[in-house]
């Protein structure tokens, strides 16, 4: 069985979930690593050379396809776009949507703006953050509230909850 970590850009999923299969003795996957991989381009420049659009329908791609075991998985924050990359997220792993104010991923997202984020151009981050929280809850097994934690912490809360 897999633990794969959703959630907005910055939520933590990647650092945190490095840590985490060091502590579980887990193997641990980037999907977005993967993807960058495949393409042979950079995330941002994928969005930005072929657009949102494009850029979903790789991702779902890749995270449908992914087989591994006993692995802690860091996906994208945009993966709850693909219906298929969660139908099989879902039944290789736990879910587990890391939660955060939009406050909290607005200031962190203000150093990462070179990662790229699936936005839509009359869209805010507000509206993105108003469109996902819905699509996270509704896909997680478990939510774990990241609020005030730091990446230590969060990792032993994380720890304490899967089953
Ligand atoms: N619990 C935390 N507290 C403070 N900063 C964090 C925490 N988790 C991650 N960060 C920082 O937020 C940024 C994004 O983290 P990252 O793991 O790449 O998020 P994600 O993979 O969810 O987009 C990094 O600069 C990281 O150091
Ligand atoms: O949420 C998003 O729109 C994205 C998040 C990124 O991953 P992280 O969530 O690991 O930052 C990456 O997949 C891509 O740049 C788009
Ligand atoms: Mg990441």
């Amino acid at each position: 069985m897999n633990v794969v970590l959703i959630g907005m850009p910055t939520a933590g999923k990647s650092t945190v979930g490095v840590i985490l299969a060091k502590v579980m003795g887990y193997d641990f996957v980037d999907s977005d690593l993967l993807i960058q991989n495949q393409e042979n381009r950079l995330l941002k420049d994928i969005i930005s050379q072929d657009g949102i659009n494009s850029f979903i329908s790789i991702e779902n791609q890749v995270n449908a396809s992914l087989q591994v075991e006993h692995s802690i998985i860091a996906t994208g924050g945009s993966v709850v776009y693909g219906v298929e990359a969660m139908a099989h997220l879902k039944e290789i792993g736990t879910v587990i949507y890391l939660k955060l104010s939009y406050e909290t991923i607005q200031k962190r997202l203000g150093n990462a703006k070179q990662r790229g984020v699936v936005l839509r151009e009359d869209q805010t981050l507000l509206q993105l953050y108003q469109e996902r929280c819905p699509l996270y809850e509704s896909y997680a097994d478990i939510i774990i509230d990241a609020e005030n934690l730091g990446i230590e912490e969060l990792v032993v809360k994380i720890m304490n909850q899967i089953p």
